[in-house]
C-alpha cells in the first residue's frame, strides 16, 4: 500500500487527500465541535429565557460577555416583534444553528415553532412581492419602451408568477438589508470620527461648487467624483461587512488551491468580518477606521482585490448589485451629511446581531441637528 508521501509524488492531489484518514478524523472532530456548540446555544437560549423571567441570575458566560445567543442568532421570542423581513432572515439563519441539522425539516413538516413563524412571515413578504409583479403586469411589462430587470425575467420562456415572486423577494432581501446595515455602521463610525466627517463635507462642498447643481440630490457623475466618501463607505464595510459570513455548498468532491479537501455536500464558510480585521491583509492598523488607506497619492479611490476584500463576494457569483449599492449609499450619505450633523446616542461600541446581515443591536439612535450653512 502506498504511503501518503509516495502518493504525494505520484497520485493526484484529490486522491492523495481523500486517502488521508487524518483529514477525515479532523472533520469528524469538527462535526462534533459543531454539534456541541449548537447544543450549548440551546442551553444559552434557555438560560437567557429564564433570566428574562427573573427565574435565574446572570451565569458566568453572560458575565464574561460570551452569550452564545449573541453570536449565533436570536432566541425566538425576540424575533416575534421583528418585521416580517427580519423574521425571515433570522429564522432562516437559525436553521443552520440548531443542535440537530435536520430538525427544522420536521418542524416545517409539522408547522410548529420557528418554522411556523417563518411560514407566516414569508407569506407576508411573498404577498408584497406578488403585489409588485401584478401592478407591473397591469401597467404592461415594458416601461416607457425600456425594459427593466423584472420584464427581462418575465420574458423568459416558462417563467411563472412563483418564479418571479422568488426573484423579486431575492432582490428585496439581497438589496435592502445589506445597504441599510452598511449605512447604520457607516453613520455610527462617521459620527464618532469628526475628522472623517469634515473631509466628507469638504468633498461634498467641493463637488457642489465645481458644478452647477440645481437639485438637492446628486447626479451619478457628482457621486462618482466623491472619492473620499467612496473610501469611507468601503472602509466602514471592511470593519462591519453587511454579509459577515458567507457559506457555499460543495457540488462535487474538490480540493482547494491550498490542498484542503472539500467533500460533496460539505458547507464551506468564509468570514468577511474576520478577513476585514486581519493584520496579515490590512497591516497593524487593521482595527482603525481609516478611509485614507483606499486612496492613492492623488486622492483617487484605489480598489482592492475582491479576494482580499470579499464584502461583495468574489468570482463568478459576485454581488450583482454592487455598483447600485454604492450609488444608493453614497447618495443617501451625501444628502444626509450635507444637511444634518449626526450624533450617535449609543454609548461605547454597539453590539452586533449576527443574522444573514450584520445588524446593530437595538439600531442606531441619533441626534440630528440641521447644519446652519
Ligand atoms: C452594501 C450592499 C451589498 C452587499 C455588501 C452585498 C453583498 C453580497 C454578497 C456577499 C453576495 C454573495 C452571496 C452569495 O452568493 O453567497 C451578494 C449576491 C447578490 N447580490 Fe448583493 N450586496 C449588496 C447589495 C445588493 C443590491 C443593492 C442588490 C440589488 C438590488 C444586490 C443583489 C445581489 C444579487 C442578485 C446577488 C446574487 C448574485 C449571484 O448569485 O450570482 N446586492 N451580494
Amino acid at each position: 500500500m502506498a504511503s501518503s508521501t509516495q502518493m504525494a509524488t505520484s497520485g493526484s492531489g484529490r486522491e492523495r487527500l481523500r486517502a488521508s484518514s487524518s483529514i477525515k478524523n479532523r472533520y469528524e472532530t469538527l462535526w462534533l465541535t459543531r454539534f456541541i456548540l449548537r447544543l450549548l446555544t440551546v442551553f444559552c437560549q434557555f438560560c437567557s429565557r429564564l433570566q428574562r423571567k427573573g427565574l435565574r441570575s446572570s451565569c458566568k458566560m453572560c458575565l464574561r460577555g460570551l452569550h452564545l445567543t449573541t453570536f449565533v442568532g436570536w432566541p425566538l421570542e425576540k424575533i416575534q416583534h421583528a418585521s416580517p423581513k427580519k423574521k425571515c432572515l433570522d429564522l432562516s439563519t437559525a436553521r443552520f444553528l440548531g443542535p440537530f441539522e435536520n430538525l427544522w425539516r420536521i418542524k416545517k413538516f409539522l408547522n410548529i415553532g420557528s418554522e411556523k413563524h417563518l411560514k407566516k412571515a414569508l407569506s407576508i413578504v411573498h404577498g408584497y412581492s406578488i403585489k409588485i409583479i401584478r401592478s407591473r403586469m397591469l401597467k404592461g411589462m415594458e416601461l416607457d419602451g425600456r425594459e427593466d430587470l423584472l420584464s427581462r425575467f418575465a420574458s423568459i420562456k416558462d417563467s411563472n408568477e412563483d418564479m418571479l415572486r422568488d426573484i423579486v423577494t431575492n432582490f428585496l432581501l439581497a438589496g435592502r438589508e445589506t445597504t441599510s446595515t452598511a449605512l447604520t455602521w457607516f453613520f455610527w463610525l462617521v459620527s464618532t470620527s469628526p475628522d472623517v466627517e469634515k473631509k466628507i463635507l469638504d468633498e461634498i462642498k467641493c463637488v457642489r461648487s465645481s458644478k452647477v447643481i440645481t437639485t438637492e440630490t446628486f447626479s451619478f457623475d457628482d457621486l462618482r467624483d466623491m472619492n473620499y466618501l467612496h473610501a469611507a463607505i468601503t472602509e466602514s464595510m471592511r470593519l462591519y461587512p453587511p454579509v459577515p459570513l458567507d457559506t457555499v455548498s460543495c457540488k462535487e468532491d474538490d480540493v482547494m488551491p491550498d490542498g484542503t479537501f472539500v467533500g460533496k455536500g460539505w458547507f464551506v464558510t468564509y468570514s468577511a468580518y474576520v478577513m476585514g480585521r486581519s493584520e496579515d491583509i490590512w497591516g497593524k492598523d487593521c482595527m482603525e477606521f481609516k478611509p485614507e488607506r483606499w486612496l492613492d497619492e492623488n486622492g483617487v479611490f484605489k480598489p482592492e482585490s475582491p479576494f482580499r476584500y470579499p464584502v461583495f463576494h468574489a468570482g463568478p457569483r459576485m454581488c450583482l448589485g454592487k455598483e447600485m449599492a454604492y450609488i444608493q449609499m453614497k447618495s443617501i450619505a451625501a444628502c444626509m451629511l450635507e444637511r444634518f450633523q449626526i450624533r450617535s446616542l449609543k454609548e461605547g461600541t454597539p453590539e452586533h446581531i449576527l443574522s444573514l446581515a450584520l445588524r446593530m443591536k437595538g439600531g442606531l439612535p441619533v441626534l440630528l441637528s440641521k447644519r446652519e450653512d
